[in-house]
C-alpha cells in the first residue's frame, strides 16, 4: 500500500476542506501511528489484571492526565454485531451548534453520525455491559447516549475539547444541571481507516491508532471540576478507507474517582486500576 500518494499536497487539498483548523504540528502527530506501534512507545507501560473474572488489558500511554487504551475490550462477536448494527442506522452528517443555538455544517469536523440508545438493540446493551463491568472505577449509569461516528475519505475532526463551555449558566441544558459537566471520554474502535484516522492528543504530544475491539479513555476535567487542558485531541483526517467508532461521556455526578482523589490537578491513570492492585503499586 503506498501512503505517499496521499500526502501529496494536490491531491490531497482537493477533498480535505478543514486543513485550516488544523495546525502542521497537529496533522504531523496524526501521521505516528502508521501501524498500531502504541505499546511499543518509550514510557508507555502495559499492565494485565482480572475484573469479574475476566482478563483487562491496559496501555497507559501517558500517566497525568491519563490517556489509556484498553485491548481487546469486546471480543470479534461483539464487533461485528454492533457494525451489523450500524449498517441498519441513519447515519447524518454532523452539525455544530454556535454560540447562538444555531446548526450548521462545519468544516471543523467532517463526520457522519447517530445517536444510539444502549438498551434499545442486543448490540450495543452488549458493548455497553462489557464497558460497565470491566471499568468498574467509572461510574457508565451518569453517561449520555452512545455517539456512532462514521468517517469516509476527507473526513476529520478539528482537535477541540469535550468539556462544555457554556456563555453563562443560562444556557445550562438539563445534563448540564443535573449531571454536570463531561467528566472523561470513552470511545470504543470498531472499524479503522486503511490510512489515516488516528485520534491526536497535540498537548499530550500523543496519537493513538488501535484496532477494532479496543478502546480508549482519557479525563476532560481535573479533579476540581475544571477543564483539563492537555485534553484537547481531534480526529485525524481519513486518507482511504472508513473509520467508526463511538463515544461514551460520562458526566461528573456520582463519579467515584473525583472522591478519592488526593489533589485537584490533572487526574493520575492509577486511579483507573481496581483498588486491590492500586495499594500494591503505589503503597510506598
Ligand atoms: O474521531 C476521533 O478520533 C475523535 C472523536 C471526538 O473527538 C469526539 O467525538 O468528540
Ligand atoms: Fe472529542
Amino acid at each position: 500500500y503506498d501512503n505517499d500518494t496521499y500526502y501529496e499536497d494536490d491531491v490531497f487539498e482537493e477533498y480535505f476542506e478543514g486543513e485550516k483548523y488544523w495546525d502542521d504540528f497537529s496533522l504531523n502527530l496524526c501521521e505516528l501511528p502508521v501501524i498500531d506501534k502504541t505499546s511499543e512507545w518509550r514510557g508507555a507501560v502495559c499492565v494485565e489484571y482480572l475484573v469479574n473474572f475476566q482478563v483487562v488489558k491496559m496501555e497507559i500511554l501517558t500517566w497525568r492526565p491519563a490517556l489509556v487504551i484498553y485491548r481487546d475490550l469486546f471480543t470479534k462477536t461483539q464487533v461485528n454485531d454492533y457494525l451489523e448494527l450500524m449498517k441498519d442506522r441513519d447515519f447524518e452528517e454532523q452539525s455544530v451548534v454556535d454560540e447562538d443555538g444555531n446548526e450548521f455544517t462545519s468544516k471543523v469536523r467532517k463526520a457522519n453520525g447517530t445517536q444510539i440508545v444502549a438498551n434499545d438493540y442486543p448490540a450495543s446493551r452488549s458493548i455497553f455491559e462489557t464497558v460497565k463491568s470491566l471499568i468498574p472505577n467509572l461510574n457508565f449509569e451518569i453517561a449520555e447516549d452512545i455517539i456512532a461516528l462514521s468517517y469516509k475519505s476527507a473526513g476529520h475532526y478539528a482537535p477541540h475539547h469535550d468539556y462544555l463551555v457554556y456563555p453563562s449558566e443560562n444556557e445550562w441544558d438539563g445534563w448540564m444541571r443535573n449531571y454536570g459537566n463531561r467528566f472523561a471520554t470513552l470511545i470504543m474502535v470498531f472499524e479503522t481507516a486503511i490510512s489515516g484516522g488516528a485520534t491526536v492528543f497535540p498537548q499530550l504530544g500523543a496519537s493513538v491508532k488501535p484496532n477494532p475491539g479496543d478502546a480508549f479513555f482519557w479525563f476532560n476535567a481535573m479533579g476540581d471540576g475544571e477543564q483539563e487542558d492537555l485534553s484537547e485531541h481531534g480526529g485525524c483526517p481519513i486518507y482511504a478507507g472508513t473509520k467508526q467508532i463511538s463515544t461514551i461521556w460520562i458526566r461528573m455526578k456520582e463519579q467515584p474517582i473525583l472522591s478519592n482523589l488526593l489533589n485537584s490537578g490533572s487526574i493520575p491513570a492509577h486511579y483507573l486500576f481496581p483498588g486491590a492492585i492500586r495499594n500494591t503499586i503505589f503503597s510506598s
